[in-house]
């Protein structure tokens, strides 16, 4: 099993956004699903280790974000819908720092930096237009040797150019066994992805899309 969820819930406050009891993939690229506000970014940041929750969490079998918090951090990375940066910070100060912290393997960057034809490295993040940013933040989804790769939003403000070598990086690391869980409002299928199963984002936790 890659991932493993029990009894997941997140709250903000007293409001309850998830409340899972159980739900595991293989591996494979997952689309989810979800109206505005349902809770996807806050599952994706719940798996990711950035907040607080109750339950468990398991990746590969064996990493359970709890327990062993760096193992599954360095096998998990999530690409943020909306992603903000320091505007003083420049894409090649973040992008060494997460290749160093990620054990990104060497010029698995610089192949990345040319796949989504990102020009400007030393121009700070305030300088930088959105699309160039949401780039950046695609890019460190894909660095070191993760199991699972989350990408929130991927499609949005990124050209037709960066939006084709994205598809190409999914299906490359999908052959490389690592699974996709993907958001978006647009179908994946239409792109030529493989999409093993969708899943909505319903009453709080996770339904098979074929069975809503
Ligand atoms: N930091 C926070 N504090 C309090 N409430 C929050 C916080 N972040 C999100 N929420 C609330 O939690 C709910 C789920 O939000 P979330 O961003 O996870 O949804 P989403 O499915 O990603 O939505 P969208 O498709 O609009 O991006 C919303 O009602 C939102 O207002």
């Amino acid at each position: 099993m890659i991932l493993k969820i029990r009894d997941l819930q997140q709250k903000y406050g007293a409001l309850e956004i998830l409340n899972i009891p159980s739900w595991e993939i293989e591996k494979g690229i997952y689309w989810i699903q979800g109206e505005n506000g349902a809770g996807k970014s806050t599952l994706f940041r719940t798996l990711s280790g950035m907040l607080p929750y109750t339950g468990s969490i398991v990746l590969d079998g064996k990493f359970d974000l709890r327990k062993n918090p760096v193992e599954y951090r360095l096998r998990l990375n999530l690409g943020e819908a909306e992603p903000l940066y320091p505007s003083f910070l420049t894409p090649a100060d973040l992008i060494a720092f997460v290749a160093e912290s990620k054990k990104s393997p060497e010029s698995q960057a610089e192949m990345l930096i040319e796949a989504f034809g990102i020009n400007y490295l030393s121009n700070p993040f305030g300088s930088c237009s959105s699309g160039m940013v949401k780039k950046v933040s695609l890019l460190l989804a894909f660095l070191g040797n993760p199991s699972v790769i989350i990408l929130d939003e991927p499609l949005i403000t990124i050209d037709r150019e960066a939006r084709a070598s994205l598809f190409g990086l999914i299906k490359a690391y999908y052959l490389k066994n690592v699974t996709f869980l993907l958001s978006s409002h647009q179908p994946f299928e239409h792109e030529g992805l493989p999409v093993s199963q969708s899943f909505a984002l319903k009453n709080k936790t996770l339904v098979p899309v074929s069975a809503l």
